[in-house]
């Protein structure tokens, strides 16, 4: 569904995020979201944690009591953040998710690694995990269908990769459109696409000779790293850095880009222009657009 092009103040010709048919047919549910449905627990893996299946009770209980609403009527969105190592970005997206600088929830974690630090930080936070996909490493894990239903269940708005390694397929970026977002540790379109994550990026970065990197927050489509670019921040490339060293000043940064891109997304601040690129409204000044 496309909004009509609208022009800016500033110029612009853009048309505001369109509000994709199945985020709308969520919100409208929510709307008309009147019973106090029996909560179903989201399937979550086997935990040594005895409360998981409690926690997710709790979880989809809260969630079954209705809209939380930040600010003056402002609607909270809600965020299924997926990852798939220590989780830093995740910590820091759902840190600014409880301090209000993202209008946002986290209300599930998803992945592929059930004893990674994420799953771990959002199992000490009483947020669901869900394990993704099924692995012989991780035998309790879903199927696309039984993920989209989990995140029907939670009436998640948008999803975040954050260090997940594993591609998304493409009934979950047709679920959700323009509505999946990505860090990636460098300047897309370089150094991107299949065989390119962790030190692997730092490593090719540097072997390249190239005096800059950084992070790319870019929309997720069915291909690796191939999506709209949103956000990006450049870091200096040192004549002697390892790659460790780049990875640490790169993912400084990516903390910051990404709150920024999450808080816009969940205040309806993405514009689209005409040429297909997405923008970001500035917060404080409503001609300046990034
Ligand atoms: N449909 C999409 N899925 C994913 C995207 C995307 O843009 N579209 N981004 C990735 C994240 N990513 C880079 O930002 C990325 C992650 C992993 C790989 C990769 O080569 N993975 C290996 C498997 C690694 C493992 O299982 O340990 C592979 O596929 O062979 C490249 C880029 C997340 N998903
Ligand atoms: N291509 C995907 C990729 O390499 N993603 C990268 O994995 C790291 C995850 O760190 P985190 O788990 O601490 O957020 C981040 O640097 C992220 O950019």
């Amino acid at each position: 569904m496309e909004a009509a092009v609208a022009s800016t103040g500033s110029g612009l010709r853009c048309s505001p995020n369109p509000m994709p048919k199945q985020q709308h047919e969520r919100r409208s549910a929510r709307v008309g979201f009147v019973s106090q449905p029996r909560p179903r627990a989201v399937r979550c893996e086997r935990s040594p944690h005895p409360d998981a299946r409690a926690y997710a009770a709790v979880a989809v209980g809260v969630v079954a009591k209705g809209r939380e609403v930040g600010g003056v009527g402002v609607e909270r969105r809600r965020l299924a953040v997926f990852v798939s190592g220590g989780g830093s970005n995740f910590r820091a997206i759902h840190d600014a998710a409880l301090g209000g600088e993202v209008n946002g929830d986290v209300v599930a974690l998803v992945t592929d690694k059930p004893g990674c630090g994420g799953a771990e930080h959002a199992r000490g936070n009483g947020i669901p995990v869900v394990v993704f996909p099924k692995s012989k490493s991780a035998p309790e894990g879903v199927s696309i269908d039984e993920l989209l239903n989990a995140l029907r269940e939670l009436r998640v708005d948008f999803i975040l990769l954050a260090g997940y390694l594993k591609l998304i397929p493409v009934e979950l970026v047709q679920e959700y459109p323009k509505s999946i977002l990505n860090i990636h540790p460098s300047l897309l379109p370089a150094f991107g696409g299949k065989g390119y994550y962790g030190l692997k990026v730092h490593k090719a970065v540097i072997a390249s000779g190239a005096r800059y990197s950084g992070p790319t927050v870019h929309f997720v489509d069915e291909h690796y790293d191939t999506g709209r670019t949103l956000a990006q921040r450049v870091v200096p490339v040192l004549a002697n850095d390892t790659p460790e060293q780049l990875a640490a000043r790169v993912l400084h940064e990516e903390h910051q880009v990404y709150v920024e891109a999450v808080a816009a997304l969940c205040d309806d601040r993405i514009v689209w222009r005409e040429d297909g690129v997405p923008l970001i409204r500035s917060h404080t000044n409503p001609d300046e657009y990034t």
